[in-house]
């Protein structure tokens, strides 16, 4: 049975000495938890830049880190921005694009996501595609959509031939920084279509679809016949709360595998 991945973006939450207790946290919990030591799940974190390398020396062993941004460029005069290649350097293994809040509040295009989707790839990163519906719809519509923004930000990178694992989050944009996340049905129709898509580009195999969007404990079990596992922000902010998510994953695994399914 594949592991349910479960991931963390800190966003800007945090300051440094924050994010630094809450990751001595995790480290400890993941550390001690069955999910995690016998492989049912896979940690990622994602902090700010400046948390970075020491996020990784923390959480070594027990989570991926990851960026929350990344540069379309590898190098040159591009003050302020970090590149992929860095990003690698420091020791990340995913990166974020396209993340809501960067299309909303940083006027990322679809131009700007399929450039750092490419970057990501170029430099041996998984992407954290986040794709996602403005407004709730049909659940068939709001996947056809989501598939479209899938390929589109992959186009660049299938042009060049690329290759590689991307984590495909969706997350619907209503559902972001709300009381509660998407309905499970809602959720599990665009998951299952999402992944079926994926599934059928042999050039990303192995590529996971996520669920973000007020994601926190008690909702991987609703969704997870359909989904690869969960994208969490705020729900994550206490460590307790991630040890609950790891204990719903093994108990997750033994109910799907004594109804022989996934
Ligand atoms: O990156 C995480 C998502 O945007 C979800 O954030 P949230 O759970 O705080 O709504």
């Amino acid at each position: 049975m594949a592991p349910y991945l479960v991931g963390v973006s800190l966003k800007m939450y945090f300051s440094h000495a924050r994010t630094l207790a809450w990751c001595s946290a995790v480290a400890e919990v993941a550390r001690a938890h069955p999910a995690v030591r016998d492989g049912a799940a896979e940690l990622f974190v994602i902090p700010s830049y400046l948390s970075v390398t020491a996020a990784v020396d923390l959480l070594r062993g027990v989570a991926a880190v990851g960026a929350q941004d990344l540069a379309m460029e590898d190098e040159g005069a591009f003050t302020g921005e970090v590149s992929g290649a860095e990003i690698a350097e420091v020791g990340c293994r995913v990166v974020e694009v396209g993340h809501a809040e960067r299309r909303r509040l940083f006027g990322e295009t679809d131009a700007v996501v399929r450039a750092k989707t490419d970057a990501a790839l170029r430099n041996g990163l998984a992407p954290v595609l986040c794709v996602g519906e403005a407004e709730r719809g049909d659940p068939e519509s709001v996947a056809q959509e989501c598939v479209r923004q899938v390929d589109d930000a992959l186009s660049s990178a299938r042009a060049a031939g690329r290759n590689g694992h991307v984590i495909v989050a969706y997350e619907p944009l209503w559902a972001i920084g709300a009381d509660s996340p998407a309905e499970p049905d809602y959720i599990r129709s665009v998951c299952a279509h999402l992944r079926r898509h994926l599934d059928s580009s042999p050039d990303f195999a192995g590529s996971r679809v996520i669920y973000g969007g007020s994601a926190r404990p008690g909702l991987l079990g609703e969704i997870a016949d359909d989904v690869d596992g969960l994208f969490l922000g705020r729900f994550a902010h206490r460590a307790e709360s991630l040890e609950e998510v790891l204990d719903e994953v093994l108990s997750t695994r033994a109910a799907l595998q004594a109804a022989g399914g996934r």
